[in-house]
């Protein structure tokens, strides 16, 4: 069966195999999201075309995204048909993901906003994974902004982290280390491998570096992300 069978092939190897999770994936405009989505919804590389709407120039996301929670973003965000430089995609892994699956919010009705499963609301995100762009530069600090808001963010306290830096096949991509750096987070990573933080307090995160196109990078990323996943 084609269930099983993708949830084995790649939940599996992901690591991800047997668990419930309420997985988010953020990050910039370009970073890779709805790419990353694909691959790990059937294994295919698809061209596509930004996950926005012609309003979006007109939304300072920057504003808003400091005043409200994740999650008051999403709803606004959904409920005005507005996909911003966060185009956010609440995505629920092992339970009927491809039923559920709303990879470009607006393309939903734009007069009514769309329903949030009810179980992923504030303080229900398992992880985030956070998408960077490991070639555009240029745009480290806009993506080191919006991920120290996320950090901050109260509904998110606590939740995994998985950094991917993202388009490293690209020639002149930063690397692991240079991006922490900008990111600020050369001495906030919690460790690859097994960490075992139950007892710490410590948030997970970590910085994976990987190629989405290439299918290289994120398993090992996904497959750390899923010790703090129960
Ligand atoms: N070279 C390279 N390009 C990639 C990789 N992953 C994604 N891209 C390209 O980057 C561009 C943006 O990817 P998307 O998946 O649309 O990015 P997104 O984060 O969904 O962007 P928005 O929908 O605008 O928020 C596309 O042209 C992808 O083909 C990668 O690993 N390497
Ligand atoms: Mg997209």
């Amino acid at each position: 069966m084609f269930l099983v069978d993708w949830f084995y092939g790649i939940l599996a190897s992901l690591g991800l195999w047997q668990k419930e999770a309420k997985i988010l994936f953020l990050g910039l405009d370009n970073a890779g999201k709805t790419t990353l989505l694909h691959m790990l919804k059937d294994e295919r590389l698809v061209q596509h075309q930004p996950t926005q709407s012609p309003h979006r120039k007109n939304l300072v996301l920057g504003k808003l995204s400091s005043k409200l929670s994740t999650w008051e973003v999403i709803r606004l965000l959904a409920g005005s048909g507005k996909i911003t430089m966060l185009s956010c995609i609440a995505l629920q892994l092992c339970s009927l993901l491809l039923v559920n699956f709303h990879e470009d919010f607006s393309k939903v009705d734009n007069t009514k906003s769309i329903e949030i499963d009810p179980s992923v609301r504030h303080g229900m995100v398992d992880a985030v994974v956070y998408l960077v762009d490991a070639y555009d530069k240029e745009r480290f600090a806009e993506s080191k902004k919006e991920l120290d808001a996320l950090l901050s963010d109260e509904s998110l306290a606590n939740v995994p982290f998985l950094i991917l830096g993202n388009k490293i096949d690209i020639p002149y991509a930063a690397s692991e280390d240079e991006l922490r750096y900008h990111l600020g987070l050369t001495n906030f990573t919690t460790g690859k491998g097994k960490v075992n933080l139950a007892d710490s307090n410590v948030r997970p995160l970590e910085v994976f570096m990987c190629s989405i196109v290439r299918k290289m990078g994120y398993g090992d990323g996904f497959k750390w992300m899923s010790q703090y996943i129960n």
